[in-house]
């Protein structure tokens, strides 16, 4: 693991056990960089929200990990493989490493206390010697940093706008100072006012802070826009990865170009909206070859038999992308500066 990198996953896998199993993340690896934000994108049910929970050690029965190594890296260098955490250093690494949003975490919040006693509960579980006045004043400026009168330590969640208790959470998620926070669709319930005065914040308070973000929604135009790297995925997997920049400028694989013909460009440009015609995979279903073959326009004679690899792309094409798709595969052997 190179020295800029927090968090390393390796081959994650994880099943929904039942009569028929779902295979909801297949073989999956990213790197996330101390300070950046990893944007995951791609459809409903395609595995990005049983990704992350499997990342930060969340996963219940019917779900189960069936391989991986999710390996952490301090600021001293020292690794620690989260896979093994157990018991109290597992409670203790997701506070105060690595924390998680919810997009209905605002509903979370417990209605029967007030915000400061909820802030006082983090403490009190994680920093034993801190004292009462101490956890006070910290919960105040917790909430100050997330744009709310710090006098609403006192209030009860019911008191609060949904978008002021998204901050709320968001404030808990950074109470201990993590170095990783995982934000699961955090916005997603909000209306898109208070949805951009969240994502300034969060932007802003990464800048201050140093924290480093896997940010996941379906919304791609957002994460293009907000991500420094981004995954995208399909049917379980990563197709394409790699800088949002050049990903919004020349998606490598035809689903990302698919999504992106989906979405109004950036600049505000209006151009007709197309979707991918079809729907995805039956995650249930055994996946030879290209799970995307079937709606590919650019499908050939190996997508529907053989399944193809994230692999970096043919280096002049698109240094630090790699994409999973045969069209690429033909590219990575065509000498330097030549297209498919
Ligand atoms: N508790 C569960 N039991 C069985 N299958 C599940 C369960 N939770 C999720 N799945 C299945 O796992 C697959 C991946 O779901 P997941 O929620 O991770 O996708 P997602 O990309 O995060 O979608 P969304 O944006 O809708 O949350 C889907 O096929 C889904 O139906």
């Amino acid at each position: 693991m190179t020295d800029d990198v927090v968090l390393r996953a390796e081959h994650i896998s994880v099943t929904y056990e039942g009569e028929r199993p779902t295979h909801a993340v297949r073989d999956v690896g990213f790197e996330l960089r101390r300070g950046e934000l990893l944007g995951i994108a791609g459809e409903s049910g395609c595995g990005k929200s049983t990704l992350a929970y499997a990342v930060a050690r969340m996963l219940g029965p019917p779900a189960r990990l069936i391989g991986g190594r999710v390996l952490y890296r301090d600021r001293t260098g020292a690794e620690t493989d989260l896979l093994a955490l157990e018991g109290d250093a597992l409670r203790a690494f997701r506070w105060s490493r690595l924390s998680v949003v919810f997009q209905s975490a605002m509903n979370a919040l417990n209605p029967v206390t007030t915000v400061g006693r909820q802030f006082d509960d983090i403490f009190r579980a994680h920093r034993p010697r801190m004292r009462r006045p101490e956890r006070y004043e910290r919960a105040r400026a917790l909430l100050d940093m997330v744009g709310i009168d710090p006098a609403r330590v006192r209030a009860y969640p019911h008191e609060l706008s949904g978008g002021m208790r998204q901050r709320v959470v968001i404030a808990m998620a950074l109470a201990l100072e993590p170095e990783i926070v995982i934000m699961d669709e955090p916005t997603t319930a909000l209306d898109v006012v208070v949805q951009r005065e969240i994502l300034d914040e969060v932007q802003r308070l990464r800048d201050d802070l140093g924290f480093s973000v896997v940010f996941i929604t379906h919304d791609l135009s957002l994460l293009l826009e907000i991500s420094d790297r981004l995954a995208v995925m399909y049917a379980g997997s990563i197709v394409e990865y790699g800088p949002a920049e050049r990903i919004a400028a020349d998606p490598a694989h035809p689903y990302t170009q698919g999504l992106l013909r989906s979405f109004p460009d950036l600049a505000g440009e209006r151009r007709a909206l197309r979707g991918i015609p079809g729907s995805p995979p039956d995650l249930r279903d055994a996946l030879p070859g290209c799970p995307f073959a079937a709606r590919c326009d650019h499908a050939f004679e190996p997508c529907g038999t053989e399944t193809p690899t994230l692999v970096p792309l043919a280096p002049g094409l698109a240094p630090g992308t790699s994409a999973a798709c045969h069209l690429h595969a033909v590219a990575g052997l065509l000498p330097e500066g030549r297209q498919p």
